[in-house]
């Protein structure tokens, strides 16, 4: 069964990435390549990690006008990856061109899978009120930004496990809720505010959990990655 546990390889260099990917022996993964890894060593260490048969999401975030977001989505569609990712607050003319790009640019038939960010998982109400002036109950933007994002013929959404049920609810199972804001139990929530278990997770419908320092600063990372799978897909 493919994997729906991403490990987001947030790592500084290309070595500790190896490092991490050696002690799965055998193993198919899913990982996510965020802006950490991929500023630091670039584009050659998506096919690094392609190599060793592992699925990748690829988590750049982009936010731009709709012009640049297009030709970027262009650009990234070459490194034919599984999942790619906007911020919805880009709005939809933004989402719309984002997907554009990636049409355009990608390799033969296959089209990498686009998301867009709702809320960051590091958001709460407060932040949304006393900092960015977003006076609305925080799962009413993050169903609304969702909402955009299907207008705009994407896959899915990022957004907090906790809000997963209510975006299934309005626009349907098929619409990937892609959730990261996962905590194995004792983990440190860090800096991280909207969080769940896995089995949470799967509770309310999570399409896809990303997990990052439950994993990859565990004492022991393969076990940790395992009870994630346990949890989130019974195996
Ligand atoms: O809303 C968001 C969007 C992206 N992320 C990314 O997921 C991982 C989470 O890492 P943890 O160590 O499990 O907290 C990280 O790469 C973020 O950039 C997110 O957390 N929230």
């Amino acid at each position: 069964m493919k994997s729906n546990v991403c490990i987001a390889l947030d790592f500084q260099t290309k070595q500790e990435v190896l490092d991490f990917l050696d002690q799965f022996t055998n193993e198919s993964l899913y990982v996510k390549v965020g802006m950490e890894l991929f500023y630091g060593e670039g584009a050659s260490i998506v096919e690094e990690i392609k190599k060793r048969g592992h699925r990748i999401f690829l988590d750049l975030k982009l936010h731009d006008i709709p012009n640049t977001v297009k030709q970027a989505m262009k650009q990234l569609a070459k490194l034919d990856v599984d999942l790619v990712n906007v911020h919805a607050s880009g709005g939809i003319a933004m989402m719309k061109a984002a997907l554009e790009g990636l049409e355009e640019g990608k390799i033969g038939a296959h089209r990498p899978k686009i998301i867009a960010v709702t809320c960051l998982t590091s958001l709460d109400q407060d932040v949304l009120d006393h900092q960015l002036l977003i006076h609305e109950p925080l799962n009413d933007v993050v169903l609304k930004w969702a909402s955009n994002a299907k207008e705009a013929g994407l896959d899915g959404v990022v957004c907090s496990p906790l809000e997963s049920k209510l975006i299934h609810d309005h626009l349907g199972l098929d619409f990937m809720t892609v959730t990261p804001g996962i905590r194995l139990a004792g983990s440190s929530v860090n800096d991280q505010k909207r969080v769940t278990t896995p089995a949470l997770a799967k509770e309310l419908t999570s399409t896809e959990i990303v997990v990052g320092r439950s994993i990859t600063k565990a004492d022991d990372p393969v076990a940790a990655y395992h009870q994630c799978l346990k949890e989130f897909q019974g195996e």
